[in-house]
């Protein structure tokens, strides 16, 4: 579910005066997503989503917004953020931090094939080389801080095997630097379910919209590969599809090719990734966020992934 603050019509009609989209047509809530309230919203002039944000600091939003415009401004087919008539994208709805972005069309692919996967690998790439040039910088929220102290609140909860296997992976994890590598801003979560697909005259698959920025932060870009990678290329099985995860890194390759530095780290970051949402997952699992109903994932599916990249993977292309 994902409407935790309900907006009444009257309101929202009234809150859009504060901007220059025209009159309210249609409210609808949106029922995907697990962290904020979202709605479509139709107005005389356009096709908009409304974010209710419930969890996050006010004071971190910014961060998001703007490099949502500065994609958008770059050519990507990432959600403007609209400002209202004090030129602002944040407001305040419903004692909420509430932004308004442009919808985009098409819906997502949950099987995708080589074809998603290259135009994916191609987009993370567009996303990394423009993010180069934005002005903002905040620390990925989910980077090595978060995992220390998810790990310590998480461990309690887990058998004893998932202990070692946590254990082991933290240690390892303590020995690589991924300072060192090429960074920048990244989106973190660019999951298939973030991805909107429409389609050609002919057919073929493009990207409608790319979404939900709201765990990007500066850090390692090959972090982000190695996210991205771990959920469209990994099959059933959790290993990874091979035909798949060359046609995604090919097509990033030819884009922003891939350093000496990052060939070294691969492995360890597609760890990293797998790590970073068994914790968050089983956080989620363990530790629910009270009054509400959310979705929960399965972190056993992440649990696996991390067991099998530790066993080895094929390299970044050179
Ligand atoms: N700009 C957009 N254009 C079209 N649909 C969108 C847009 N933003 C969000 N959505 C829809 O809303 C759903 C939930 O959005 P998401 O950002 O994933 O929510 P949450 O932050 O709560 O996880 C998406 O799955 C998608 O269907
Ligand atoms: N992609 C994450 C969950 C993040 O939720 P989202 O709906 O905000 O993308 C996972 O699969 O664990």
């Amino acid at each position: 579910m994902s409407v935790f603050t309900p907006v009444p019509e009257p309101v929202l009609a009234d809150w859009l005066k504060g901007y220059a989209i025209g009159r309210l047509v249609e409210l609808k809530g949106i029922s995907a997503g697990v962290q904020n309230s979202n709605f479509f919203v139709t107005t005389t002039l356009g096709r908009y989503v409304l974010t209710l944000f419930e969890d996050m600091p006010r004071a971190e939003l910014p961060y998001y917004l703007h490099l949502m415009a500065h994609l958008s401004r770059h050519g990507l087919p990432v959600p403007g953020p609209i400002a209202n008539r004090d030129n602002e994208y944040l407001g305040t709805l419903q004692d909420r931090p509430a932004a308004l972005v442009v919808r985009l069309s098409g819906g997502s692919e949950m099987q995708p094939g080589i074809t998603h996967c290259e135009k994916v690998g191609a987009m993370l790439a567009g996303l990394h080389l423009a993010g180069q040039s934005y002005g903002r910088r905040q620390e990925n929220p989910r980077g090595a801080g978060w995992r220390d102290a998810t790990a310590q609140a998480v461990r309690p909860f887990l058998p004893a095997g998932e202990q070692a296997l946590l254990d082991a992976e933290l240690a390892f994890q303590a020995t690589v630097d991924a300072t060192a590598l090429p960074a920048g801003a990244i989106h973190a979560d660019l999951f298939r379910d973030n991805v909107l697909w429409d389609r050609d005259e002919d057919g073929t698959p493009h990207i409608g919209g790319v979404i939900d920025f709201y765990f990007a932060g500066f850090d390692a870009l090959l972090f982000d590969v190695a996210v991205t990678v771990n959920d469209w290329c990994t099959q059933a099985d959790g290993q990874l599809d091979p035909a798949r995860t060359r046609a995604l890194l090919d097509a990033y390759h030819a884009e922003r090719p891939f350093g000496a530095d990052e060939h070294a780290a691969w492995p360890a970051m597609l760890r990293a990734a797998a790590l970073r949402f068994w914790l968050s997952r089983a956080a989620d699992f363990h530790r629910p966020r009270s009054g509400e109903m959310v979705l929960v994932k399965d972190p056993d599916e992440y649990r696996d992934i991390l067991r099998l990249r530790a066993a080895g993977v094929p390299p970044l292309p050179r």
